[in-house]
Parts: C-alpha cells; sequence; structure tokens
C-alpha cells in the first residue's frame, strides 16, 4: 500500500473555523510531520481521519479502508496519542494496559513491560501520580506495544523537555527499522522534525501550503542575506518572503539559482531549516 491515509476534496466547518484539504498522502513506511501553528486545524484533521468528527465533504481512506463506512475496521491497527487519553486518574497502570489489551490482537506484553522499563515507569504507578512527561510517555507505551501499523500523534512532545522529545523520536525511530510503521505526527515544534520526519506537511489557518519530502523541500528553498542596495522591486517580489531591516534584507525563495544569478557574490545563501520554510510560507500567506 503505497499510502496509510489519503485525504481528497475535504471540507470541514467548526463555528468560523474552516478546514479546507484538496489532497493529501502520508506515505507508508515514513514519518510524515503535520505542522502548523496554533489553530491551524491539526487536531481537526487528525480527529477527522480517525472518524472522530466527521467531515462536511470530501474522502477520506485510513490504511486502505474509507474512515466513514468502515474505518472502525482500521482501528486496531493505529496507535494513537492525542491531548487527553481519557484514563481514569485513580487507575494504575497495568490495569488500563489490561483493559486496553483485549481491543488489539497483536497486543505484546513483553514489549509493554520493556518499554515501561525504559521510561522507567512502574507499572504500580496510578496514572494520577505521574507528570505531564510521564503521561504522554505512557500513553505512548499503550500506542505502540500493539504492534500498529500507522502511528498518529497529535502534539505528542508539546510541553516535554529535551531529552523526553529526543527519547520518544528515538523510540519510533527504532521501531520503523524493525517493522513497517507509519507515522503521522502533528507539532509546532519544528526541530523534532528536523531530526525524525521524512516527509512535511505544513497548514495554515485550515489550508495546506506544502507537502513533500523534507530533504527535497530543504534543497529547493535558501535563506538569502544581503544589503538592502541589491533589492529591485522586481526581485523582491520573486521572495517568497522578505524581511528588511537597518542591516539589510533576509528572504526566502524558492528559486536558488535564480538567487545567485541576480544577487551573485554580494549576498549570503543558507539552507534553511523546517522552522523558517514554515514562516517563510506564513507570512507569504499572511502578507
Ligand atoms: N468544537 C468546535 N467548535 C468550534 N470551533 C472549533 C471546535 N473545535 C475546534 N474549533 C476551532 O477550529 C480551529 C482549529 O482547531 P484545531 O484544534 O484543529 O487546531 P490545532 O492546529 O490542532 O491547534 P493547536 O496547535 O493549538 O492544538 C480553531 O480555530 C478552533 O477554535
Amino acid at each position: 500500500m503505497p499510502n496509510s491515509i489519503e485525504i481528497t476534496d475535504l471540507q470541514k466547518r467548526l463555528g468560523h473555523f474552516v478546514l479546507s484539504i484538496d489532497h493529501l498522502q502520508v506515505p507508508t513506511g515514513f514519518i510524515t510531520g503535520f505542522i502548523g501553528e496554533n489553530g491551524a486545524g491539526k487536531t481537526t484533521t487528525i480527529k477527522l481521519i480517525l472518524d472522530m468528527l466527521r467531515p462536511n465533504r470530501g474522502q477520506i481512506q485510513v490504511l486502505g479502508r474509507d474512515a466513514q463506512k468502515d474505518g472502525s475496521l482500521a482501528k486496531a491497527d493505529i496507535g494513537y496519542v492525542g491531548d487527553d487519553a481519557g484514563y481514569w486518574a485513580s487507575m494504575r497502570l497495568r490495569t488500563i494496559a489490561n483493559i486496553t489489551a483485549p481491543f488489539f490482537p497483536r497486543w505484546d506484553w513483553a514489549l509493554f513491560d520493556k518499554l515501561l522499563s525504559r521510561f522507567r515507569l512502574d507499572p504500580k504507578a496510578k496514572y494520577i501520580s505521574l507528570s505531564k512527561g510521564m503521561k504522554k510517555q505512557f500513553e505512548l507505551v499503550i500506542a505502540l506495544c500493539h504492534h500498529p501499523k500507522l502511528v498518529i500523534l497529535d502534539e505528542p512532545t508539546a510541553n516535554l523537555d529535551p531529552l523526553v522529545r529526543r527519547d520518544i523520536l528515538d523510540l519510533l525511530l527504532e521501531m520503523m527499522e524493525k517493522e513497517e510503521v507509519t507515522v503521522f505526527f502533528s507539532t509546532h515544534i519544528t526541530s523534532d522534525l528536523d531530526h525524525a520526519a521524512d516527509y512535511i506537511v505544513f497548514l495554515h489557518q485550515g489550508k495546506m501550503l506544502l507537502f513533500g519530502d523534507k530533504d527535497t523541500i530543504i534543497e529547493g528553498h535558501r535563506v538569502v542575506k544581503g544589503p538592502a542596495s541589491l533589492l529591485s522591486p522586481g526581485s523582491e517580489d520573486k521572495f517568497i518572503s522578505i524581511q528588511k531591516n537597518s542591516f539589510g534584507f533576509e528572504a526566502l525563495t524558492d528559486d536558488p539559482q535564480w538567487a545567485l544569478d541576480t544577487f551573485g557574490k554580494e549576498a549570503i545563501y543558507e539552507r534553511p531549516d523546517i522552522e523558517q520554510i514554515f514562516i517563510g510560507y506564513t507570512r507569504k500567506e499572511d502578507r
């Protein structure tokens, strides 16, 4: 199966907010990072994929099944970590696992124990006694220990310290080496994606701005810096976005060759990171 998620012609209205995605594919066997500012529509998209919300229009295929008609059949193959796991606060971790395991035919107790000890979580601890980061780690253990084909994570690393964030990303990468797993990962911490993602989706105010292979996207862009005297009205308009100050300009281009031909050796050309590209496209849309 080339794509684990395929979205076509999707529209969802929530009050004044409109989510509108013409086409989105999440390739099987890779990590796709889903980036957007607060309120961009990431959680709404994920809830639609999981059939927790119904669209006003459009089709969503998840693991080859229609999310609205028989999405429940795909649920055993999906590991999901969202905002609120909804676990009973006073339950012990082992009890939560005992209740969850029967829903998943490939539940793996050995993997559950291994992952719990990796995160130094005590199975006898009560869920309420865990810190925010430990709760996320436990939710991730539950999501991964039934060998899901598709892992959907809604901002799993928000509020976590860098060490825990890196540990979670490393765990995902290790899993993907051993079995074919697809990961769809929403975040606004773009540095996590610099490290881990293969594909990137940018969402802004309910619309997709960009989708593609991360390395190709980065290679296709440059941050150009130089003195303001290099600029002309025509060249300014060709940038995706530009910022000027008393020292000169800093701009994002999706045509590195044009920039080199236009500004030559007087400008500096830098490879952007994901955050610089995302901010550049967001500024362009907001102009
Ligand atoms: N039940 C609802 N009724 C009305 N508006 C809603 C509802 N749920 C979400 N929204 C609106 O939809 C928009 C998108 O919200 P969503 O939670 O999908 O964003 P997000 O990208 O996940 O943001 P964040 O990074 O802050 O979690 C927001 O403007 C939000 O206020």
